[in-house]
């Protein structure tokens, strides 16, 4: 996977593709690989640590610089820190009924260990969610315009588990599953635009990609052996990062109005080895989903007045 965050942005009648990522080297690698298949694209490069609140705010304020019109927001970026595979909850799991469900989605056999970043965020939460967030709101502006409906897509996973996700503990300071958590809120906070920025034309949707065999998943178990369940795991889902895709295809071909605010677009392989996507009901509420809401624009004031208390100190200084 190339980029942290993909943005897609037309002006002028001249489309423009926007790669947000945290490493510079890798970024300019696969803006070159992107010239080499789609020679005439444009493509530019944003420095983007989506898990550093003051680097969001600085790279959406350099993006509206740049443009003054954004389509397509693809928010990628996301970690699973330390990755553990529960060995007893696997075995109890193997034997009970909810075996395909287990191997689907990991659910309840994978636990991480999360840590606290310098701005007193959980890394996994501020990664994976928060500076997503941050980044629609301060590209707001341009998303929402009179004159075009515009699409904001989240990577979510299969992942995603309403077991792991509290309202009393929306970064998941308490428990072991930060990854499923955060996944599961970026689900509830999909609704929760549609529902707040539809009627100015901004909608979101939600992919997920099935398991794809990435540096993500290489931290979990060594490659050789997810190299062995891969038989097994084929048979409940796609695995490499080209079908993995499909969805995120797909999405981008269809009228952002038209898409179902309660579904998550899978991206599948039939046993033919054809890729598709389907539409599956999302585990989730209004209610939820709004009062989750409620709590990261709190939240977002907080980090906002902690940054700038941060500047005024370092200008009482210097
Ligand atoms: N692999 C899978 O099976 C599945 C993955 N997903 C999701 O897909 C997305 C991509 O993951 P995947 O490609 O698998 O894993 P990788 O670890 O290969 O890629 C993660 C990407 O996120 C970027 N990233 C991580 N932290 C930051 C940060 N603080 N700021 C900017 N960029 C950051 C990485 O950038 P850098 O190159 O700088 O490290 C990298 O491009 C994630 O959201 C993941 O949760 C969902 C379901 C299944
Ligand atoms: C023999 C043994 C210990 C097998 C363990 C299998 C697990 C490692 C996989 C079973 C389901 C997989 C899965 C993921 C990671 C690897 C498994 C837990 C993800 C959680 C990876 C990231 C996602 O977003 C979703 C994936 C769902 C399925």
């Amino acid at each position: 996977m190339f980029a942290c965050v993909c943005v897609y942005c037309a002006f002028s009648g001249i489309g423009l593709l926007c790669l947000a990522c945290r490493n510079m080297q890798r970024a300019e690698a696969a803006r070159q690989a992107l010239l080499v298949s789609h020679p005439t694209a444009q493509a530019t490069l944003l420095h983007l640590d989506v898990g550093n609140m003051r680097s969001v705010l600085r790279a959406a304020e350099e993006f509206k610089q740049m443009c003054n019109r954004l389509d397509y927001l693809y928010l990628n970026a996301g970690i699973m820190p330390n990755p553990r595979v529960d060995h007893k909850a696997f075995y109890k799991g193997l034997f009970s009924s909810n075996v395909v469900c287990m191997f689907a989605t990991g659910e309840g056999i994978l636990t991480q260990e999360d840590k606290v970043t310098p701005i007193g965020l959980q890394e996994v939460f501020a990664t994976n969610l928060f500076g997503h967030f941050l980044l629609v709101k301060e590209l707001e502006p341009l998303l929402c315009q009179i004159d075009h409906n515009s699409l904001v897509i989240w990577r979510s996973s299969n992942n995603a588990q309403r077991s792991a996700f509290s309202l009393d503990d929306i970064q998941h300071q308490k428990g072991r599953e930060p990854y499923s958590s955060s996944k599961y809120a970026s689900d509830l906070l999909s609704l929760a635009l549609n529902c707040h920025y539809n009627n100015r034309g901004l909608f979101s949707s939600v992919i997920c990609p099935g398991l794809v065999m990435t540096n993500l998943t290489y931290g979990i178990l060594p490659s050789f052996f997810l190299a062995l369940i891969l038989p097994v795991m084929w048979l409940v889902e796609g695995y490499s990062p080209y079908n993995g895709a499909e969805a995120l295809f797909w999405l981008f071909m269809q009228k952002p109005e038209s898409l179902d605010p309660m579904a998550k677009y899978h991206s599948l392989t039939s046993g033919l080895g054809n890729n598709y996507t389907q539409p599956h009901k999302m585990d989730i509420d209004e209610n939820m989903s709004e009062a989750l809401y409620v709590k990261l624009l709190e939240l977002e004031d907080t980090v906002r007045k902690k940054l700038r208390d941060e500047d005024l100190d370092i200008k009482t200084k210097n």
